[in-house]
C-alpha cells in the first residue's frame, strides 16, 4: 500500500488503519442494480422513502455499535433493549398518556440497561460477547413480563405524529437517523474522544498508560448505547401505534452485519463511518429486495446470515492482509535504523567500551538531582522483592540499573512510577518527597515510563500517538471544540526532531514501523516538555545492532535535552555505551552505585552473579583499566 506523507498543513489525520473492504460497497451496487433491474417499482420515491424508513432504526444502531466495535467491545443485546424499551414506553405513552413522559421514560430505560451492560462487562470483567448475550436473554424476558405478553396500545396522537410526522415529505424518524449518524461519525474522526475509542480498540493496555481511564470510556459507551436504542425503540413504538415484546428480533444481526460489513473490524481498532453508511445501506437495499422477491421470513433470516458470515470472512481477510503488509513494508525512514550516531558535539571515535559505536561525548554536566529513592522496600507476602533501594539520578544524566533475573528492578521501577506503593523507604522529587497513588500521579509530578511492551498503539499514526492523552485541541467555527491535528503533527515533528528522529510520515501506523522506530517513538512519546525523569525499561531488549544503537542514542539525546534517564538493561554492553552512573541490585538490594568509568565489564558481570563480595575500594586497576587514565 502506497504511504502518503504527511504536509505539514494537513488539518486532519483520520485515525486507525484503512478497512481495506471497500470491495464490499460493490455489494451494494450490485444489489441495487440487480433489484432495480428485476422489480419494476423498486426505483420509486416511495420505495425509496420506506426503505429510508426501516433502516432508520438500523442506522441509529449502527452508530453506537460502532463505537462499540471500534473500541474493541460489542452488544448483542441490543434486540432485547429495543422490545424491553419499547413496552416500557408503550405502557407510559397509555397510561400517563403524555408526549414528554414516554419519552423520558425511554431514555432513562436505554441509560439503565446500558449502564447495567457496561458495570457488568467492565467492573465484573466478563467477555462482553457472554455479558450481552446474557443480558439480551434477561431483557427479552422482561419485556414478556412487563407487558404479559401482549402489545401495548392507545397512544395519544402527539406521541403517535413524534414518528409519523414529516418534513418536506421526509419522515422525521429518517432525519433524526441522518442527523445522529452524521454527528456520530463526526464525533468519531475528529474529536479526541473519538481517537481516544480507536486507541482502546488498538491497544487497550496503551490506551490506559497513556492516561485515558478506559473502564470510564466503555461504561460511557455502554451508556450511550444504551439511549441510543431508546431513541430507536421510541420512534418506532410512536410509528407503529404500539409496542410489542416480539419487536426487535434479530436486530443486532443486522445491527452487527451492517457495521462489520461496513468495514469496522471485529478485533477492534478500525472503522469509517462512510463504510458503516454503505453497510446499513447495503442492508436495507437487502431487506427491501427480499421482500419484493416475495421470499419468506426464514429465507430473509438465512440470507442476512449469510451477508453476515461473508462481511466476518472478509474481515479476517482484511485483517491478514493488514498483517502482512505491514511485514512486508520497507521501514518508513533506514535512515533511522541506520543512521550514523549524532551525538552532542560531534562524533569523537568509539572507545574499546562502546561497542555499539556511540561515540558519546556528554556535552552537558549532570545537574541537580531530580530523583532521590531512600531505602526503599518492597515485600510480595513472604518475597522480598526490594529490601534497600538507594540510588538518585541527576538532570541530564543516564543511569543504568542491572541486575540479575529476579534483583528487583522491575519492583524499583515500578515504586517509582508509582504502579506500586513502597512498604518502606521514601522517593523525592527535585528535592520533595513524594506518594503516587497510581501511575497517573507520577506521570503528572514528570515521571514518564516506557514499558518493555513498548504500550503504542498499533492503529494509530505516529503523531496520533505522540498526542494521546494530551490530544491538542481547537473550536471548529469557534464553536465545536475538535482535535487539532495540524496542531498535533507539529508537536510530533518538534519532540522527534528534538530527539533526532526523522520519521517523515507522521501519519503512518507505528505497527508498520520496525521495532527500533517503534521504540523511538514511545521513546518521543514519553519527552514531554516538563518532564523531570525518563524510564527505559529493557528499550533494546528485543533490537539488532543497528536499531540498539539508534535508540541507545536517543536516551542519550533525552538526557543531553535535560532530563534524567533511568534504563534498565541485562546488556552490558549498553551499559558502557550509554550510561553515567551504573546502579547493580542484587538480591532486592543496591550493591554497587557509582560512575561507569570506574568499573570494568568483568567485576559488572561478577557483581551482578555475586561472585564477587560487596568490596567498598574498587580497586585502582578496575578504575585504569576502564578509564584508561
Ligand atoms: N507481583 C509479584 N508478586 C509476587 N512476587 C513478585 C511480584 N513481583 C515481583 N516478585 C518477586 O520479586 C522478586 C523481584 O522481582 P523483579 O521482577 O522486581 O525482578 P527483576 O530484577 O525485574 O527480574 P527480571 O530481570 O527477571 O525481570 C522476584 O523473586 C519476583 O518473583
Amino acid at each position: 500500500m502506497p504511504i502518503s506523507s504527511t504536509p505539514a498543513n494537513r488539518r486532519h489525520l483520520v485515525p486507525g488503519e484503512p478497512s481495506r473492504r471497500t470491495g464490499l460497497a460493490l455489494l451494494c451496487a450490485v444489489l441495487v442494480a440487480y433489484f432495480g433491474f428485476a422489480y419494476d417499482n423498486f426505483f420509486t420515491v416511495s420505495n425509496g422513502l420506506s426503505i429510508l424508513m426501516n433502516v432508520s432504526a438500523i442506522a441509529i444502531a449502527a452508530v453506537g455499535a460502532m463505537f462499540l466495535v471500534v473500541s474493541g467491545n460489542v452488544d448483542l443485546s441490543i434486540g432485547g433493549q429495543y422490545a424491553l424499551i419499547s413496552v416500557i414506553v408503550a405502557s407510559f405513552a397509555r397510561d400517563q398518556g403524555g408526549l414528554v413522559v414516554a419519552v423520558l421514560a425511554g431514555l432513562v430505560a436505554g441509560l439503565v440497561l446500558g449502564l447495567t451492560n457496561g458495570i457488568l462487562v467492565k467492573y465484573m470483567k466478563i467477555s462482553p460477547l457472554i455479558v450481552t448475550l446474557g443480558t439480551m436473554a434477561v431483557f427479552k424476558g422482561l419485556a414478556y413480563l412487563v407487558s404479559e405478553g401482549k402489545s401495548v396500545f392507545g397512544f395519544s396522537d402527539a406521541f403517535i405524529f413524534l414518528g409519523r410526522a414529516r418534513v418536506n415529505n421526509v419522515p422525521l424518524p429518517v432525519i433524526i437517523a441522518a442527523v445522529v449518524f452524521v454527528a456520530g461519525g463526526f464525533w468519531l474522526l475528529r474529536t479526541s474522544a473519538g481517537l481516544r475509542l480507536f486507541a482502546i480498540g488498538g491497544n487497550q493496555q496503551a490506551a490506559r498508560l497513556t492516561g485515558i481511564n478506559v473502564d470510564r470510556v466503555v461504561v460511557r459507551l455502554y451508556v450511550l448505547n444504551g439511549l441510543l436504542m431508546g431513541v430507536v425503540a421510541i420512534l418506532t413504538t410512536a410509528r407503529l401505534g404500539s409496542g410489542t415484546p416480539q419487536i426487535g428480533t434479530a436486530f443486532e444481526l443486522d445491527v452487527l452485519t451492517a457495521v462489520i460489513l461496513g468495514g469496522v473490524g471485529f478485533a477492534g481498532g478500525s472503522g469509517h463511518p462512510a463504510g458503516v453508511f454503505v453497510g446499513v445501506a447495503t442492508i436495507g437495499i437487502l431487506g427491501s429486495g427480499l421482500i419484493f422477491a416475495g421470499l419468506a421470513d426464514w429465507w430473509q433470516q438465512i440470507f442476512k446470515g449469510l451477508v453476515l458470515l461473508l462481511a466476518l470472512g472478509a474481515d479476517q481477510i482484511a485483517e491478514h492482509r493488514r498483517a502482512r503488509s505491514a511485514r512486508d513494508d520497507p521501514p518508513a525512514d533506514p535512515s533511522t535504523e541506520a543512521g550514523e550516531p549524532v551525538a552532542a558535539g560531534g562524533s569523537p571515535p568509539p572507545d574499546a567500551d562502546d561497542e555499539y559505536g556511540l561515540g558519546v561525548r556528554r556535552a552537558r554536566e549532570p545537574g541537580e538531582v531530580v530523583l532521590a529513592a531512600t531505602g526503599l522496600a518492597r515485600r510480595f507476602g513472604a518475597v522480598f522483592a526490594l529490601r534497600d533501594g538507594t540510588f538518585s539520578v541527576r538532570a541530564g544524566e543516564v543511569v543504568c540499573v542491572v541486575g540479575d533475573n529476579g534483583a528487583g528492578k522491575s519492583t524499583l521501577i515500578k515504586l517509582i512510577s508509582g504502579v506500586y506503593r513502597p512498604d518502606a523507604g521514601r522517593i523525592e522529587l527535585d528535592g520533595r518527597p513524594v506518594e503516587f497513588g497510581g501511575p497517573i500521579d507520577a506521570r503528572r509530578a514528570g515521571i514518564e515510563t516506557v514499558h518493555q511492551d513498548l504500550a503504542v498503539c498499533p492503529n494509530l499514526g505516529v503523531a496520533h500517538n505522540l498526542i494521546l492523552g494530551d490530544e491538542p485541541r481547537r473550536r471548529m467555527f469557534g464553536l465545536i471544540p475538535v482535535r487539532d491535528d495540524a496542531a498535533a503533527v507539529a508537536r510530533a515533528r518538534t519532540r522527534l526532531a528534538s530527539l533526532g528522529i526523522t520519521l517523515t510520515d507522521l501519519n503512518r501506523s507505528v505497527g508498520r514501523l520496525s521495532g527500533g522506530q517503534r521504540q523511538s517513538v514511545a521513546i518521543a512519546r514519553a519527552m514531554k516538555e516538563d518532564v523531570k525523569l525518563v524510564i527505559l525499561d529493557e528499550p533494546t531488549a528485543a533490537l539488532g545492532v543497528a536499531q540498539t544503537r539508534n535508540v541507545l542514542r536517543i536516551a542519550r539525546q533525552a538526557a543531553e535535552n535535560g532530563a534524567g534517564v533511568i534504563l534498565i538493561s541485562h546488556d552490558i554492553r549498553t551499559v558502557f555505551a550509554v550510561a553515567d552512573r551504573v546502579v547493580v541490585l542484587r538480591l532486592g538490594r543496591v550493591v554497587y552505585d557509582d560512575s561507569v568509568h570506574r568499573i570494568t565489564h568483568t567485576r559488572l558481570l561478577h557483581l551482578m552473579a555475586g561472585l564477587e563480595a560487596l568490596d567498598d575500594a574498587t580497586t585502582e586497576d578496575d578504575a585504569t583499566t576502564r578509564t584508561g587514565q
